[in-house]
């Protein structure tokens, strides 16, 4: 692709192997996870996630989707337990979703598409950096939350009220103080597998964490995200929507399920 990656026809998840030709390879995400072929690992350890709301530093619009960026210079914000052994700090969280309420997640759960995805974004502190672990087999670990539509989610009022200031690419504006904990759904049961960053550079150091439990939605809202754009001050505008990947091949991989 002469032109950078998207979404769209011409530079979208079939043309990403042009330039990434990891996209083939042999742990891509995301998956479709059939919660019946997941195996039950009872020593699977519980997910902590331990989050310093001050950690929270902004809101940027980057064009693929838009994401909370978090201080992650101290252990203040971090994930442990789950499939990981160590410790992983919180780097951001963003989410992928759909231009109607069939599609837009990246993870499906036997072959059903939700209508969003959050990911919250962890690197392995072994590694000096965010940018060193992404190039290493265990140096990312994101959690996946689907969302539903249902009753309107207060806990996304912050978020959704921050679009007006980064409503094109590149524009970003101060988020202070947001425990992402607040997303998180009352259970923590998590699906597990090898996998990738589901975007450009697709690169395979990520530790996926999918929750089995959403968190919730209204129509309303989902309205709200696809109201961003894609595109920059002064360009064409294009709806940031259909930003997410559809399943890759599982080749092989095991999915570990910490319930039954
Ligand atoms: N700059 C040093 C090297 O960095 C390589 C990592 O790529 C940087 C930009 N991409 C990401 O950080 C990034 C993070 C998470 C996900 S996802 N959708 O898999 O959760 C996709 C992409
Ligand atoms: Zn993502």
């Amino acid at each position: 692709m002469s032109h950078g990656w998207g979404y769209g026809a011409n530079n979208g998840p079939e043309k990403w192997g042009e330039d990434f030709p990891v996209a083939n390879g042999p742990r891509q995400s995301p998956i479709n996870i059939v919660p019946k072929e997941a195996q039950y690992d009872s020593t699977l350890k519980s997910l902590k996630l331990k989050y310093d709301p001050s950690n929270a530093k902004g809101i940027l619009n980057n064009g693929h989707s838009f994401q909370v960026d978090y201080e992650d210079d101290a252990n203040s914000s971090i994930l442990t337990g789950g499939p990981i052994s160590g410790t992983y700090r919180l780097k951001q969280f963003h989410f992928h979703w759909g231009a109607s309420n069939d599609r837009g997640s990246e993870h499906t759960v036997n072959g059903i598409k939700s209508p969003c995805e959050l990911h919250l974004v962890h690197w392995n502190t072994k590694y000096p950096s965010f940018g060193e672990a992404a190039s290493q087999p265990d140096g990312l670990a994101v959690v996946g939350v689907f969302l539903k539509i249902s009753a309107a989610n207060p806990r996304l009022q912050k978020v959704l009220d921050a679009f007006d200031s980064i409503k094109t690419k590149g524009k970003q504006t101060v988020f202070a103080n947001f425990d992402p904990k607040t997303l998180l759904p009352g259970s923590l049961d998590f699906w597990t597998y090898d996998g990738s960053l589901t975007t450009p550079p697709l690169l395979e150091s990520v530790s996926w964490i999918v929750l089995k439990e959403p968190i919730s939605v209204s129509r309303t809202q989902m309205a709200r995200f696809r109201g961003l754009l894609f595109t920059g001050e002064g360009e064409a505008p294009c709806c940031m929507v259909d930003n997410y990947r559809p399943p890759q091949p599982l080749k092989g991989r095991q999915v570990r399920a910490s319930f039954k």
